[in-house]
């Protein structure tokens, strides 16, 4: 297992995405009281959207203020910017309205209309975390992540960080271009492993018994080229939140 993560199981899909809504209402509220303000990174996929469908059906909601909310993302598809392919546009799409976000606080990354291509979408993702990081005055090129929240493929990919592609290992670059992604599209934008662990709490949102195979090779501490999702681990806290059938009957 990636030292430190706890695996928590769950009777099936919804009651996953429930809890772990739960979960991050009540960290984001936390870190609210802390420092006023609270800053989360999404994913994309469906374990994802699920659970911000479910954030924003929660009646506990309003205990955060979504005004004083950063949400950033971990990783994108580098395609048209109103793509329902984009992650952004399902996760705006998952939350149907739901929460009042303030707009500048909402860090979207790069699309293929903006940007002649993914990295330089990517170096300008990086200026941005740079912006907010000096905004927070911090000496990291980040700023402070309370929570990232991560779906898991079933060949053990997380963000955009695929097995056997470049940047699994990158120790210098914060966000980089992906080409040749397995799961379409191809071309992609990721934050990198230090960065996606430079957050407080990271938490795996896995739903499925094909993710199985995936999960006992993050439990077990597969090797990264094998299994990039086997590298992460957050600040203070790594969570696998599954499904029972993710796990060893
Ligand atoms: O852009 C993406 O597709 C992702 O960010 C990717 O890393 C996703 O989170 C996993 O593939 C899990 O996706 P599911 O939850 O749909 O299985």
């Amino acid at each position: 297992m990636s030292p430190g993560a706890e695996t928590v199981p769950h009777p099936d899909k919804a009651t996953l995405a429930a809890e772990s809504a739960e979960r991050a209402l009540a960290v984001l509220a936390e870190a609210q009281e802390e420092r006023g303000e609270a800053t989360v990174v999404l994913t994309g996929g469906s374990m994802g959207a699920a659970v911000l469908a479910a954030l924003g059906a929660s009646p506990r909601r309003a205990e955060v203020d979504w005004s004083r909310v950063n949400v950033w993302w971990s990783d994108e598809r580098f395609v048209a910017e109103d793509s329902p392919e984009r992650n952004c546009v399902q996760a705006v799409e998952a939350l149907g309205g739901a929460l009042t976000l303030n707009p500048d606080r909402v860090h979207y990354m790069g699309d293929a209309g903006e940007f002649a291509t993914a990295e330089d979408a990517a170096l300008d993702y990086r200026r941005e975390l740079a912006a907010a990081a000096d905004a927070e005055q911090r000496t990291e090129a980040f700023p402070v992540f309370d929570l990232s929240l991560l779906g898991l493929g079933p060949d053990g990919h997380v963000a955009s960080l695929f097995p056997g592609l470049p940047h699994v290992h990158d120790p210098e670059a914060t966000v980089v271009a992906v080409h040749g992604s397995p799961k379409p599209p191809p071309d992609r934008i990721s934050m990198t492993l230090p960065l996606v662990n430079a957050a407080r709490r990271v938490w795996f949102l896995v739903a499925g018994a094909d993710k199985a195979e995936a999960v006992a090779a993050v439990r077990a501490g597969a090797p990264l080229e094998r299994t990039p999702g086997a590298g992460v681990r957050g600040t203070e806290e790594t969570l696998l939140l599954v499904t029972q059938d993710c796990l060893p009957g």
